[in-house]
Order: structure tokens, then C-alpha cells, then sequence
């Protein structure tokens, strides 16, 4: 089984609010499509926001730990959130692939310390019944704080540790994790060799960038990769591109 993100800084132009990069977006329901083609099966993406619903969440002062009991202010964040899920499923299921949405507002929540509860029955059954779900960074209720936002990053985790996930990959916009030297970093095993090269996104982003991307891979068992839109194919065709994060 494989857990997928496609990073919104690759399927949307993040520098320009709810505007999408529909060339890169083609190019991963491409090789999305072209991978099932080829015998992959059991398949899970989760899509990052990008320009839609983090620039959405900054405005409300909404994060991960900050959270909004203003209902117009969540249904803003998830609606962004929903309106690009809408045009990756439409770009997939151009392409042939039997994608489905699974909104994660609707089906998780943060306790009080706010760890993810995120319920995984529906995307097994979806799987089982031949559809690829598609997941995506969302708002999700948070114990004590409202509602709070839940990257897609956490939920790569999430779904990867629940679902024994056999291989997990982010596509950035990013070749991999880079260091000082702007070289991609082959192996992370723990997060002090790496900690003074990671650092946030370069666009408006409220769920932390590189940084809180490494640290949620290394809370797995399972090894995972970092790489860019370049490198889908050879992702998906059983390749270790980029950089490997191995917490083993
Ligand atoms: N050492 C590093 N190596 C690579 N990228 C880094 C590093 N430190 C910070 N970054 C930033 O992290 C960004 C990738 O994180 P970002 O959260 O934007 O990716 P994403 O998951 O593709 O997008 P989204 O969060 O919108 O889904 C890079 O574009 C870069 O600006
Ligand atoms: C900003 C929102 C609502 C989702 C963020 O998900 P991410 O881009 O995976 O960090």
C-alpha cells in the first residue's frame, strides 16, 4: 500500500491565492494514472493546500495549535480546501484514475493535547473497493481550541501508521530535503543532523514547512520519501528518490 502527497506548493501556484499550477497538476494525475496502469495497487494521495487555505487560515489567525470557534472562518479554510480537492479529483478522473474524496473535518478530531484521531475504516473499505481515495489538509475539530488545521503531512502519518502503509511519499516542490550547499540530503535518520538546514516554507504557510514535515516522518516505522514533481514516476515505479527519511 502506498500513502502519496501530492505537496500543494506542486499543484498550485502558492504565491498567488487559490490559483492552481494546472501543468504540474496534469503532470502528477499523468503519472498517478500511468503507476495504476502499471500494476500499482491500493494507492491513497493526500493533497498539501498551497495557495488554497493556508493564505485562507493566516487571515483568521488559525494554525495547527491556534485554533477558530468562528464558524465563517472554518468553513472559509475548509472551503478553499474543498474547492481544490474538487479540481484534483476532476484532473484524476480525466485521467482515468477512480479517485474519491475523503474530508478529513468530516471525519477526525484533535483531543485536548492535541493529537489527530483521524478514523481510517472508509478509506480501507474505499481501497478494498477498487477507488483511490483522496484526502487533504482540512480544518478539524480540536478539543478545548475549536477548530484547528490539520496538514497533510500529519495525516500522511496518521494514515501510514493505521493503514501499515508499505511505502510513503511526499512530492514537493522541492528535489528533496536540501542542505547548506542547496545539495539534497540522501538519509535522514534523526532530526539534529538535519535541524539547522530545515525551516519553514518560502510561502505563506500555517502547518510549518520542511521542518514539520521531516519531524512527522521520522515518527514512523516505515521509511519515506522527500523529492520533487520529477521524480513521481520513479516514486511510484518502486524508486527511492530524494531524500529517505529512516528513523529505524
Ligand atoms: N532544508 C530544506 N530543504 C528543502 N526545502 C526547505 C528546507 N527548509 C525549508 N524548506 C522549504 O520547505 C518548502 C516545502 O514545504 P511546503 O510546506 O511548502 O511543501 P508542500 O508540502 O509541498 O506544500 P503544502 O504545505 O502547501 O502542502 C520548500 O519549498 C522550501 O521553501
Ligand atoms: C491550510 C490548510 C487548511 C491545510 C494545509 O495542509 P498542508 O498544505 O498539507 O500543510
Amino acid at each position: 500500500m502506498i500513502v502519496l502527497k501530492l505537496g500543494g506548493s506542486v499543484i498550485t501556484d502558492k504565491d498567488r491565492p487559490e490559483t492552481l499550477d494546472g501543468e504540474a497538476l496534469e503532470r502528477a494525475a499523468d503519472a498517478v494514472a500511468a503507476a495504476l496502469e502499471d500494476g500499482v495497487e491500493d494507492l491513497v494521495i493526500v493533497h498539501g493546500g498551497g495557495s488554497f487555505g493556508h493564505h485562507n487560515a493566516s487571515e483568521h489567525g488559525v494554525t495547527t495549535v491556534e485554533g477558530t470557534r468562528d464558524a465563517g472562518a472554518a468553513l472559509d479554510i475548509h472551503g478553499a480546501m474543498t474547492t481544490l480537492n474538487r479540481f484534483v479529483l476532476s484532473r484524476l478522473l480525466e485521467c482515468g484514475v477512480e479517485a474519491v474524496p475523503v474530508h478529513p473535518f468530516s471525519a477526525g478530531h484533535r483531543d485536548v493535547e492535541g493529537d489527530l484521531e483521524l478514523p481510517t475504516g472508509q478509506v480501507a473499505t474505499l481501497l478494498g473497493e477498487g477507488f483511490v481515495p483522496v484526502l487533504h489538509g482540512d480544518l478539524i475539530a480540536h478539543a478545548g481550541s475549536g477548530a484547528t488545521v490539520v496538514s497533510g503531512d500529519e495525516l500522511v502519518a496518521e494514515l501510514a501508521r493505521d493503514l501499515e502503509a508499505d511505502r510513503i511519499g511526499l512530492c514537493s516542490t522541492v528535489p528533496g530535503v536540501l542542505d547548506d550547499d542547496d545539495a539534497v540530503i540522501d538519509r535522514i535518520a534523526a532530526y539534529e543532523d538535519v535541524a539547522g538546514v530545515l525551516g519553514e516554507s518560502a510561502a505563506t504557510d500555517v502547518t510549518g514547512g520542511m521542518a514539520a514535515k521531516v519531524q512527522a516522518l521520522l515518527a514512523l516505522e516505515a521509511e519515506a520519501s522527500i523529492f520533487g514533481l520529477a521524480d513521481l514516476e520513479a516514486f511510484l515505479a518502486g524508486d527511492e528518490p530524494g531524500t529517505t527519511i529512516d528513523s529505524s
